[in-house]
């Protein structure tokens, strides 16, 4: 809020002084001896100086925000005479005749001029400014930069730059002396006229914009370079007047109307604006063209420093609190701020976010499944220089407007889209089979965790029913309290035991060694292999020598079975193998080895989880002491999974799983050993006591 000095005439007048400043922006005016209060953001005082207009206006905040790329707009409303016009360039007589102007009387937007140019040169990267200068009079829009053209310039409208004037011309500033040049020319070329209530009334709504092009890295990739396009916007409009003081002639009245006319739709919009029911319905920017130009200022995405301007003579108090009551609507208007930028490059800049996101979760998972971090991909390659083209040849365009290169950037553009496209598809698919390979092998863990639960049960039992035959004496041996039984050879022979000593005695009634597990608890399919002997004693008259004995020690460990059926019946169809049957492998020796899914190339290889050295398991699959591959499944995978580590957790429970099986290996063959001898002392028993029953 400014409010100046009162002027000779209304010195002349004796008007009285209408408006008292109490601080902190509050305004109180004098209304035929009826106070009214009004509180705004500033209130300048008529002593106040143009220095201290710009600084403590928040012109400076403004032109910083449009060098970020904000469309700014300062507008300076009020009566006719009122000091708009001295407001945002100074006292209006300075430009007639090509006289010097006073540094100090200089207003809003020479002040800006210099400013802004001081802070562009602090930002980094290439700026360009552009500055067009136009009127509104009568209702038709001239070119203050190009009076020559007859034509009034048409308003039009488009989805992306909203209101906006065809073919105004745009001059590019390099300089403060470039922007006062553009500001002096327009001033010349305004309408302004001679009426009752100032000398140098401006006849017309004026606008001055600069467009300011910044071009700024991407705080997120030093390539990337992203020109924001800023705007600065001087409005300097005509002011309201009543007819009859202004005492306008038939020329000036016709303006006077246009001028009132225009004035009470932007009146109209703010109050819209500033109603916040209102505010969600219709707001009648098409009402008049200077409202169509002021939409994005007033309602839209920008930020407008209103500066309302009123004479404190109380001659005209009326139109002092028509105008600061105006100004309180104004104060109510909330806009919502955006960065403008190029819609083309705002679309690149999100679809490179949303890859870099992609990127990001594709490496996250990558990480997480142990696959290799993947090298940067052709397609990821050759958009990325594209992308880097695109932005030289914008620089080139913008450096030489003769050159037309557009035509050629636009399908450069429109390729480089459609890549970028297919790349965030692709990375998309990615990442989604990952997320299901990821799921996939924690439901295996989870399936492992289980059954090596389960073996550690049966473990427990096989060590149990050990200890009850060897008596729980020395004999037997106690499993740790924690892990594996640590006295044991994994693939050497059993602890050293008494073959030919007496039997340990068998629990009285207890069934045969095998009878007490049930078989289905660790054997794949059916019940376990006839033992050799059964678990009978044999007839005496069959059982000729020492009884037929498992070798033990001679048993091939597991590691070193060979590709075989298993001997038991109907279920191999091959001969037993050399060297007597085989147990069958566990039925989960190899629980999540999915061969039929692996690609051939890949078992050839031996990659990828599958031994090459020529090991396999009784049944023609890998031994539970190798780590089987479990993610097959994803073809994106072959080949990434190919160095993945061998410490994961999946591989740490499976080699868990192999220690217990071959636990419950070892302890099987005890079994059976006690088995044995349980037989043999038997027999030999039976024998002596047939010997003593004998016919005497
Ligand atoms: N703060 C001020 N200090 C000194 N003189 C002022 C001040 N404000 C305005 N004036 C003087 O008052 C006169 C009218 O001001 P100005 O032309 O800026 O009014 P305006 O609101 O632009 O009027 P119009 O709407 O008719 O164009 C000018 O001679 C100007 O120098």
């Amino acid at each position: 809020m400014g409010v100046r000095p009162l002027n000779s005439q209304e010195q002349n007048r004796n008007d009285t002084f209408c408006a008292q400043f109490h601080g902190g922006g509050r305004l109180e005016i004098q209304n035929f001896n009826q106070p009214k209060q009004f509180g705004y953001n500033v209130v300048f005082e008529p002593e106040a100086s143009q220095e201290d207009v710009f600084d403590n206006s928040g012109m400076k905040k403004l032109i910083d925000m449009a060098l970020n790329g904000y469309a700014c707009t300062a507008l300076a409303f009020g009566q006719t005479g009122s000091g708009k016009t001295h407001t945002m360039t100074g006292p209006p007589q300075q430009f007639e005749g090509g006289k010097h102007p006073d540094p100090d009387m200089v207003g809003l937007m020479q002040r800006s001029f210099t400013y802004l140019l001081q802070q562009a040169e602090s930002v980094a990267g290439n700026k360009v400014i552009r500055a067009s200068y136009l009127e509104i009079y009568n209702e038709q829009v001239i070119d203050l930069l190009n009076p020559n053209q007859k034509r009034y310039l048409q308003v039009r409208w488009s989805k992306n730059k909203g209101f906006y004037v065809e073919n105004l011309f745009v001059a590019e500033c390099e300089s403060v002396d470039d922007l006062m040049a553009v500001l002096e020319e327009g001033m010349r070329n305004r309408q302004t006229g001679s009426h009752g209530l100032n000398e140098f009334s401006s006849r017309s709504h004026s606008m001055l914009t600069l467009t300011i092009d910044t071009e700024q890295q991407d705080p997120d990739d030093e390539n990337l370079y992203l020109t924001k396009r800023g705007k600065l916007t001087f409005v300097d409009l005509a002011g309201s007047e009543k007819v009859k003081d202004s005492e306008s002639s038939d020329m000036t009245l016709k303006e006077s109307n246009n001028i009132n006319r225009s004035l009470l739709v932007l009146g109209n919009c703010i109050s819209s604006l500033g109603d916040p029911k209102k505010r969600q319905g219709h707001i009648p920017y098409r009402d008049s063209k200077l409202t169509k130009l002021l939409a994005d200022s007033l309602g839209g995405n920008g930020v407008t420093l209103m500066i309302a301007c009123v004479t404190p003579s109380s001659h005209h108090v009326h139109e002092t609190i028509n105008t600061l009551r105006y100004a309180s609507r104004a104060k109510k208007i909330k806009t919502k701020p955006i960065v403008k930028m190029d819609p083309r490059e705002k679309l690149i800049l999100s679809l490179k976010r949303e890859i870099k996101i992609l990127r990001n979760e594709n490496g996250y998972l990558r990480q997480q499944l142990e696959f290799p971090a993947k090298p940067k991909g052709e397609l990821q390659k050759s958009n990325d220089e594209k992308f880097m083209k695109f932005l030289k040849t914008q620089g080139k365009e913008t450096n030489d407007p003769k050159t037309n290169v557009k035509g050629g950037t636009e399908e450069g553009l429109y390729e480089m889209l459609q890549e970028y496209m297919i790349e965030n598809e692709s990375l998309r698919t990615e990442n989604s089979e990952m997320h299901q390979a990821k799921d996939k092998v924690k439901r295996e863990q989870q399936l492992m965790y289980r059954e090596n639960e389960r073996l550690t049960k049966v473990i427990e039992k096989l060590e149990r029913e050990i200890n009850g035959r060897s008596g729980g004496g020395n004999g037997g041996w106690q499993r740790q309290p924690n892990g594996p039984p640590p006295q044991r050879q994994v693939n050497g022979p059993p602890p050293p035991r008494q073959v030919n000593g007496p039997p340990p005695p068998r629990q009285s009634g207890g069934p045969p060694p095998h009878q007490n597990l049930p078989p289905e608890q660790y054997y794949d399919q059916g019940p376990p292999p006839p033992r050799q002997g059964g678990n009978k004693p044999p007839p005496n008259n069959q059982w000729k020598g020492t009884p037929p004995q498992r070798p033990i020690n001679n048993r091939p460990p597991p590691d070193q079975y060979i590709p075989g059926p298993s001997p038991q019946a109907g279920r191999g169809k091959q001969s037993t193998p050399p060297g007597g049957p085989k147990r069958p492998p566990h039925r989960l020796a190899d629980p999540i080895a999915r061969t039929a899914n692996i690609p051939p190339e890949y078992i050839q290889n031996g990659i990828g989880g599958y031994p090459d050295d020529g090991y396999m398991s009784p049944r023609g699959r890998p031994s539970p002491l190798h780590n089987g591959p479990i993610r097959q499944e994803s073809p994106a995978r072959y080949n990434d999974s190919r160095r993945s580590s061998q410490v994961s957790t999946s591989d740490s429970i499976r080699s868990m799983n192999a220690k217990l099986k071959q636990e419950i290996y070892d302890l099987e063959g005890e079994i059976e050993h006690h088995h044995n001898v349980n037989q043999r002392a038997k027999s030999i028993y039976g024998s002596q006591a047939s010997m003593r029953s004998g016919p005497r």
